[in-house]
């Protein structure tokens, strides 16, 4: 039903109204869905009456809550034609513009070819002639499979009617009413008539414009469109003034009057106010003229007015579109330039961070490479203070430190006992058992002496088999008896190397600050002197100082 009521609606008006409020009456039982397609026919019916708060009401809701794009697409390009004859201009062309905008992405092809229609439409009441020519042409190439010509060529043909280029011969309108037969398209066939009687009707041709309104005035009545009825009594009107019937004329033209509601049929008044007038004038009737007359001047006037206000509209929606796209191009410029300092912005957080972080890495490399430098300083340092072969302080080590200690306890006046330990016929070791023996045991002879020092005690080797001690804070006899237990391990300790074992004894003379001084120099020299009476006595003894020497 809903399928029909759609198509009786231009072909059988009054069947459609029929099935209308058949659907009406059931609306409660229909699907969502088919509630709002109900409420597009109502809304197409309501502008059709000319209600158009009516219809405008239910479009607008049908665009903004039924969901359907489809259904949508056309409430709107409904509402463009509706706000084109309710001369609301700027709604109109904004409407335009927006379904213009749109018209790429609409692929519905029955909702496109609509659109292009009051596309066409809304151009033509803007003055844009030759772009509702366009629009109209891209109709006609847009017909859909199901389709009509019809209603494009008769848009051409209203466009070009509207914009004083149709003649009774013009092709187009030929087209048209070939395109738009009486029997499947009443309507706009008795449009299209009512067309050719008009101009036939302004271009002296007044009896052919009778003819025509004569064979048309059943359709007129029974299509019941209000503009084409108004129409056809004017052109009536027009005409038979023409002929000069002039109480034919009036007639027709007062019907008119009586016929158009005030307001919205306003434009089918200036004709049939001129009309009168001319007649009124003719016949002398001064002041019935001159009323008429005022009433047509400022219908014509208010039809100037109208012009100018459709072009000032378009005009005023043109440049409000041209603004609008120079924002949106200026904040996408805008938009753009902050995304290119942001993406900028990030790039030189992201190298700050990468600098930072090989920063920090060159930083961590020169400090790792310098404390392996240090560590490798440290450690030559260290090695250069130290023997190769037994690892205790070398001679110039030994000697230094020796120097500084023994200093250190001459201002605390602390007490200190030197020993030089020298091994018994170490030559005869090296001859008889080789280098490799002799080395084995200086180690193990230093090995055996450390067993009986402490910590705070200064070792080193003097050279070849010499070695010197300085026991710091030892008073003579610690000095002596450390020095006795120190010969008495060496003695006992036997030297193996590859099965060969070999026995070591040592000589050892002592010096002491409290009867040699704080002098390293003599120290020495008394601990010599001493190392030479241990030997001289028979070696593997200790010997300590003078006393001893006395005795040797
Ligand atoms: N294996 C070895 N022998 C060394 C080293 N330094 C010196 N000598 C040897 O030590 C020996 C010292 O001999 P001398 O000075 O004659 O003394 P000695 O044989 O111990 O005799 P007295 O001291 O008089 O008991 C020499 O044969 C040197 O070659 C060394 O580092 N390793």
């Amino acid at each position: 039903m809903l399928k029909q009521a759609w198509d009786l609606q231009l072909t059988d008006h009054q069947r459609s109204l029929l099935v209308l409020a058949k659907l009406n009456q059931q609306a409660a039982s229909l699907t969502p869905d088919q509630q709002w397609r109900l409420r597009y026919l109502n809304a197409w019916e309501a502008m059709y009456e000319s209600d158009y708060a009516r219809s405008e009401k239910l479009f607008q809701d049908i665009i903004q809550h039924s969901g359907n794009p489809r259904l949508a697409d056309r409430a709107s390009s409904m509402l463009l034609s509706q706000y084109g004859l309710t001369r609301r201009y700027t709604e109109a062309f904004e409407l335009a513009d927006h379904l213009a905008t749109r018209l790429p992405q609409i692929t519905d092809a029955q909702v496109r070819f609509s659109l292009l229609l009051n596309l066409s439409q809304a151009m033509g009441s803007a003055g844009q002639i030759d772009l509702a020519v366009h629009y109209a042409h891209m109709a006609m190439a847009a017909v859909p499979v199901d389709g009509h010509m019809c209603y494009p060529v008769s848009e051409l043909v209203d466009v070009l009617f509207n914009g004083h280029r149709l003649q009774p011969n013009s092709p187009e309108l030929q087209q048209a009413l070939a395109a738009c037969p009486a029997a499947s398209e009443p309507v706009y066939h008795t449009d299209l008539m009512l067309m050719l009687a008009d101009l036939c009707a302004h271009d002296g041709e007044p009896r052919e414009a009778l003819a025509l309104l004569d064979r048309l005035q059943s359709s007129v009545e029974a299509n019941g469109y209000v503009p084409s009825k108004l129409s056809a009594l004017g052109d009536r009107a027009w005409a038979l003034a023409e002929l000069g019937e002039n109480d034919a004329a009036r007639q027709a033209a007062l019907a008119v009057v009586a016929q158009a509601r005030s307001g919205d049929f306003g434009e089918f008044l200036k004709e049939p106010y001129e009309v009168l007038y001319r007649i009124e004038k003719k016949q002398g009737h001064a002041a019935a003229a001159l009323d008429y007359h005022e009433k047509f001047a400022a219908l014509d006037k208010a039809y100037l007015d109208d012009i100018h206000a459709r072009a000032l509209a378009y005009e005023a929606v043109q440049q409000h579109v041209l603004a609008q796209k120079l924002d949106t191009e200026k904040l996408s410029e805008q938009n753009t330039g902050l995304l290119a300092q942001q993406k900028l912005d990030a790039k030189t957080a992201e190298a700050n961070r990468l600098y930072l972080v090989l920063l920090l890495m060159a930083l961590g490399f020169a400090v790792v490479l310098m404390l392996r430098l240090k560590h490798s300083q440290l450690r030559f340092k260290r090695l250069s203070h130290l023997d190769g072969l037994t690892s205790i302080y070398n001679r110039q080590h030994f000697m230094d430190e020796a120097g500084r200690l023994l200093h250190q306890l001459e201002r605390r006046k602390g007490m200190a006992c030197l020993a030089i330990i020298d091994l018994d016929h170490f030559k005869r070791i090296n001859d008889s058992h080789g280098h490799a023996m002799g080395d084995e045991v200086l180690c193990r002879v230093v090995g055996a002496c450390k067993q009986h020092l402490r910590i705070v005690d200064l070792f080193g080797r003097l050279g070849g088999e010499e070695f010197g001690i300085l026991l710091v804070d030892c008073s003579r006899e610690q000095g002596i008896a450390i020095a006795e237990r120190m010969r008495a391990t060496i003695e006992a300790t036997a030297v193996e190397l590859d099965g060969v074992v070999v026995a070591v004894s040592t000589s050892v003379g002592l010096a002491f600050t409290d009867t040699d001084g704080h002098d390293l120099r003599n120290l020495c020299t008394a601990a010599d002197a001493a190392l030479y009476g241990a030997k001289r006595g028979g070696r593997n003894r200790v010997m300590a100082g003078a006393e001893d020497l006395a005795a040797v």
